[in-house]
């Protein structure tokens, strides 16, 4: 297994020289790879963490759990992302599960090679600062959408970002590559099943969304569109 093609493939370390790269690769950094199959739980709030995770390939969601076993969906992972760090640093640890949507290969680095890393090579270090911003960004976003919008902007919203994300263009819509039940999607969005059904009928109805047991695609005019702040239909 080439090491230094897959760091090279990781967002953070992306636009590195090869010289950088290899240097990298000599300080044996990378403590494994790992394929892990589909529906797999990869980590729970009680589980030993080894260090940082780097996503090479697959997806993976990650989410919350109550006392009656009522799930909220935080985020996927996909390619380049990275997670475990707030264990690694200390800075606490959220107390999320995080499985695999499909068989995804994943890499491990120790922190403190990690933030060797980090210390030799200041870039580094700031994109991993941007990677943090982004997903602070993120939460952000999804938290103005719980406060602020109603359900059916918040299912757009939502359909529009993950189109972004995971979209395939096929004829006017926008394929969402993630396997998305309406209760997944209430997952999402803090939301009851049944409302999401209720609102997703009326988007299909509209000609909004396209859906079936197995996708839902997104017609590219709404994902075009850019959706009035001050809407709250
Ligand atoms: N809201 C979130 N969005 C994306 N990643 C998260 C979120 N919450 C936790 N994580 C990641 O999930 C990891 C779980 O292990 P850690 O707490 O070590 O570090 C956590 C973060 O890397």
């Amino acid at each position: 297994m080439n090491k230094l093609w897959y760091l090279s493939q990781i967002s953070i370390f992306e636009e590195m020289s090869q010289e950088e790269m290899r240097e990298i690769d000599q300080l044996d950094t990378i403590h494994h790879f790992n394929w892990i199959t589909k529906n797999t739980l990869v980590q729970t709030p009680e589980s030993t963490r080894e260090g940082l995770y780097f996503v090479k390939e697959g997806k993976l969601r990650l989410y919350k759990l109550n006392d009656s076993g009522k799930q909220f969906t935080l985020g996927i992972l996909t390619k380049g992302n990275i997670f475990g760090e707030l264990n690694s640093f200390s800075f606490g640890t959220s107390r999320v599960y995080i499985e695999t949507l499909e068989s995804s290969l994943l890499c491990t680095m120790f922190e403190p090679q990690f933030e060797r890393l980090m210390i030799n090579r200041p870039q580094l270090a700031l994109k991993f600062l941007k990677a943090l911003s982004d997903r602070l960004k993120e939460r952000e976003d999804q938290l103005e959408q719980l406060a602020l919008h109603g359900l059916r902007k918040r299912v757009i919203h939502l359909l529009s970002t993950l189109s972004e994300k995971f979209g395939v263009i096929q004829d006017g819509y926008a394929l969402i590559d993630l396997p998305l039940s309406h209760q997944e999607i209430a997952n999402m969005l803090g939301a009851s099943r049944e409302a999401v059904s209720g609102v997703m009928s009326e988007l299909a109805k509209e000609g909004v969304v396209k859906t079936s047991r197995l996708s839902v695609q997104l017609a590219v005019t709404i994902l075009e569109e850019n959706i009035p702040q001050n809407s709250t239909h």
